[in-house]
């Protein structure tokens, strides 16, 4: 595991970009956010992406992007929450950073959700089912991470301080 990065994985709307922001900011570490890094560099909105190219080519961006960004240390990763679906991604995150799984149940998760227009995979008529047949599908590949927190149970704040606890710890303790 790399000393110097945190990747925040989990869900769509599990709070990686929320938390994440704040952590970086509580390390004074960089911020980065793979799903804005794949819209700045091709210009392209993810949803724009999606429907112009379709998922697999998304798929192959997502990957692309993540080997650029684990280059660089002392950052934050607030990933994609499909990025975890490729054995490929698991592997660099777990070699090259601190894996944190955001979790949330899917009841939550609708509930925040519920008036986003930009995440594609969750626009059809019934999200709440859509949030839970994925959530089930991906579960065993959020499991597979240095440490996880509950964000049904702790807020941004005590979420943030829970993991640079953790990550201290066992950071110095390599
Ligand atoms: N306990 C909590 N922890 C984190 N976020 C929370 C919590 N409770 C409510 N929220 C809200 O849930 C939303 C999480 O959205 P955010 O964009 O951070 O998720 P995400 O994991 O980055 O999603 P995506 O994968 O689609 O980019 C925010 O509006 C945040 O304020
Ligand atoms: O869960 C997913 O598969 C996705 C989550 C978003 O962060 C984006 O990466 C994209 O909308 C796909
Ligand atoms: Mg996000």
């Amino acid at each position: 595991m790399s000393r110097n990065n945190i990747s925040l994985i989990g869900f769509m709307g599990t709070g990686k970009t929320t938390i994440g922001r704040n952590l970086a900011k509580a390390l004074n570490y960089e911020f980065v956010d793979v799903d804005r890094f794949i819209e700045e560099q091709e210009g392209m909105t993810i949803s724009q992406i999606f429907s112009c190219w379709g998922e697999t080519y998304f798929r192959q961006l997502e990957t692309k992007a993540l080997k650029e960004i684990l280059q660089k240390e002392k950052q934050v990763i607030s990933t994609g929450g499909g990025i975890v679906i490729k054995e490929e991604n698991r592997q660099l995150l777990m070699e090259h950073s601190f894996v944190v799984a955001l979790k949330a149940t899917p009841r939550n998760l609708y509930f925040r959700l519920k008036e986003s227009t930009t995440r594609p995979l969750i626009q059809g008529p019934h999200p709440e089912r859509t949030i839970r047949h994925m959530m089930h599908r991906r579960y065993p590949y959020y499991n597979q991470n240095h440490f996880s927190v509950e964000t049904d149970r702790h807020n941004v704040a005590d979420s943030v301080s829970l993991i640079m606890e953790n990550y201290m710890e066992k950071r110095s303790a390599l």
